[in-house]
């Protein structure tokens, strides 16, 4: 009898001991390791808080830095800078003795070089700021209980439970599945398998004709593939503005893709090392076909809550699978934020950045700030396709007068010294004020150029404002201030 209750008591107290063991306290706790989750977990430590970071994949930085904008940009400069090198060295006295040619692995090598310096830079950061990481599956057991699930590569052998003040949820998006469809990453392919080809393929088919699509039709179209994209809709371009949309496709066509707008994609099925395509124009109904090497499903995003058991708690979530939040990021409990792609928004990395630190300053000092008018957009094609504020088509919409000025690459003293000058910028202006409502770039570093925009966007500036600011010469920014100058008075140089 003794003995017996001896074991019983003594059961308990391992029992109890691994309880405590296993049981960490946090203030914060950050779930999922992406550009939203990264940030928000080293803003809230910087601010105080005693906070922890939950990721699954073994590696930090999310869709973004390990499937997702890294790689794909890594992709887009080499085939890039092989395309120069191969059609315009030439002209511009460079002659290369013997072939030019890419070496697929060490191409792939490059990209997986700078994902794996980019993510583990993220774990110095997490040292640095004093931000505890733990890899593992995270999932609801209440409100301020974290259950936490290593994975192979973790520290902790054990199940971990997480108590926990306040937690914010960035657990991000998922490839949305084409019904029918089947991904098999080799010959069918998402954007993830896209980033990693073996080969190059001969032909190159896609379904959408949003940025992955004509990112990664860009990608192969410069290293030989022939690209043919199927889109639904009648314009490619997702949300760009009507004409930038129209001249991206006038530039892609001429690099070679082909488009086949207002196609409905019945089926496609692999057989054997190529993969049998049907559609339907959705107009007319006419059915056709096609063959391709590879096919890249590329119809969006949509957000992603695996496993995070947010049943227990009843998050609540909109038709879209969103997490439905306030303009606070708060869920229905004020101590639970969620931020990124897992909710509302464009699903951009800059995006869920912005809300990752937002949200951790809302925590401490009950304000933060995200000017969701204000979030730009870069298509990294070349030439690359930058935009923030309205579109024509919005303003139209919203029935606002305005104005526009146009400045094209062509007449740009740096676009010409480069021999890259195809594209214009396009600044749509309010027509009584001249407040900057909108900006649109087609044509070189697009990219870089479109924060001056998202400045004078966020400070109020008139198109004046902008074209009195002396900006350097020879720049390509020079375009910017002259379109600029153009929606409220007369461009110099054209
Ligand atoms: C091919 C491609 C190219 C892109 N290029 C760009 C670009 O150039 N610029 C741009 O702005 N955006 C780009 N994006 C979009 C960008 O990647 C996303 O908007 C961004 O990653 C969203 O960040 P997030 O933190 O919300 O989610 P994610 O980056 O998806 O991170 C969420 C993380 O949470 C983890 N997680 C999920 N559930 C759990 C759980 N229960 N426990 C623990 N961890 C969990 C996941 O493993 C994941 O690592 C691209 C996307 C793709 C697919
Ligand atoms: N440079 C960047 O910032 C960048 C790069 C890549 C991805 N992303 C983000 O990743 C997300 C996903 O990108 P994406 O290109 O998959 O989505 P997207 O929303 O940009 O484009 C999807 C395209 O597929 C089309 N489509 C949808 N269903 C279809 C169907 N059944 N048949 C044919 N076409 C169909 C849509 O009309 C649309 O043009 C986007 O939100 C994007 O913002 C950003």
């Amino acid at each position: 009898m003794f003995r017996s209750t001896t074991s019983k008591y003594s059961s308990n107290l391992i029992q109890i001991q691994k309880q405590f063991l296993s049981t960490k306290t946090h203030d914060v706790v950050v779930i999922g390791g992406g550009p939203g989750g990264y940030v928000a977990a080293i803003k809230a430590a910087q601010l105080g808080y005693n906070t922890a970071c939950v990721e699954k994949r073994g590696r930090l930085g999310g869709t973004c830095l390990n499937v997702g904008c890294i790689p794909s940009k890594s992709l887009l400069n080499n085939s890039h800078l092989y395309q120069e090198i191969k059609e315009s060295a030439a002209k511009r006295g460079i002659d290369i003795k013997g072939d030019v040619s890419v070496n697929v692995q060490n191409f792939q090598k490059a990209k997986d070089d700078s994902v794996k310096q980019l993510t583990s830079g993220i774990e110095m950061l997490f040292k640095k700021n004093k931000v505890t990481y733990y890899k593992g599956t995270a999932s609801f057991k209440d409100q301020n209980t974290i259950k936490v699930v290593p994975i192979e590569s973790a520290a902790e052998k054990e199940e971990l439970e997480l108590k926990t003040e306040k937690v914010i949820i960035a657990t991000g998006s998922e490839v949305t599945p084409f019904p029918g469809i089947e991904i098999d990453e080799e010959r069918i392919v998402s954007s993830t398998g896209a980033l990693s080809l073996k080969e190059i393929p001969k032909r190159l088919a896609i379904i959408g004709g949003g940025i992955i699509g004509l990112e990664m039709g860009s990608v192969y179209s410069r290293l030989g593939s022939k690209v043919t994209i199927l889109e639904f809709a009648p314009a490619i371009g997702a949300s760009m503005d009507g004409e930038i949309a129209k001249t991206t496709q006038k530039f892609l066509k001429k690099q070679g893709f082909d488009f086949k707008l207002g196609q409905k994609v019945v089926s496609a099925k692999r057989n054997n090392d190529v993969v049998d395509i049907e559609y339907e124009d959705v107009k007319t109904g006419k059915k056709e076909s096609l063959q391709s090497d590879v096919l890249l499903v590329a119809i969006g995003r949509r957000p992603y809550m695996q496993g995070l058991n947010a049943e227990a708690i009843g998050l609540e979530v909109d038709k879209r699978g969103r997490v439905v939040i306030d303009d606070q990021f708060n869920t229905k409990y004020p101590n639970i934020k969620c931020i990124g792609d897992v909710t509302f928004g464009p699903m951009l990395a800059h995006k869920a950045e912005e809300e990752g630190i937002a949200a951790a300053e809302f925590f401490k000092n009950g304000h933060g700030h995200v000017n969701y008018n204000n979030i730009p957009s870069v298509m990294y094609s070349h030439p690359e396709v930058a935009w923030v504020g309205k579109t024509e088509e919005q303003l139209k919409a919203e029935n606002i007068e305005y104005k526009i000025g146009k400045f094209p690459f062509i007449a740009n003293s740096r676009a010409k010294t480069n021999m890259d000058s195809e594209g214009f910028v396009k600044i749509l202006i309010d027509a009584k004020t001249e407040r900057i409502l909108g900006a649109h770039i087609i044509g070189p570093n697009a990219g870089e150029m479109i924060a001056e925009a998202g400045l004078a966007l966020e400070y109020g500036a008139s198109a004046e404002d902008v074209a009195r600011v002396c900006h350097a010469h020879p720049t390509l920014s020079e375009a910017f201030k002259e379109a600029n100058l153009a929606a409220f008075s007369k461009p110099i140089n054209f």
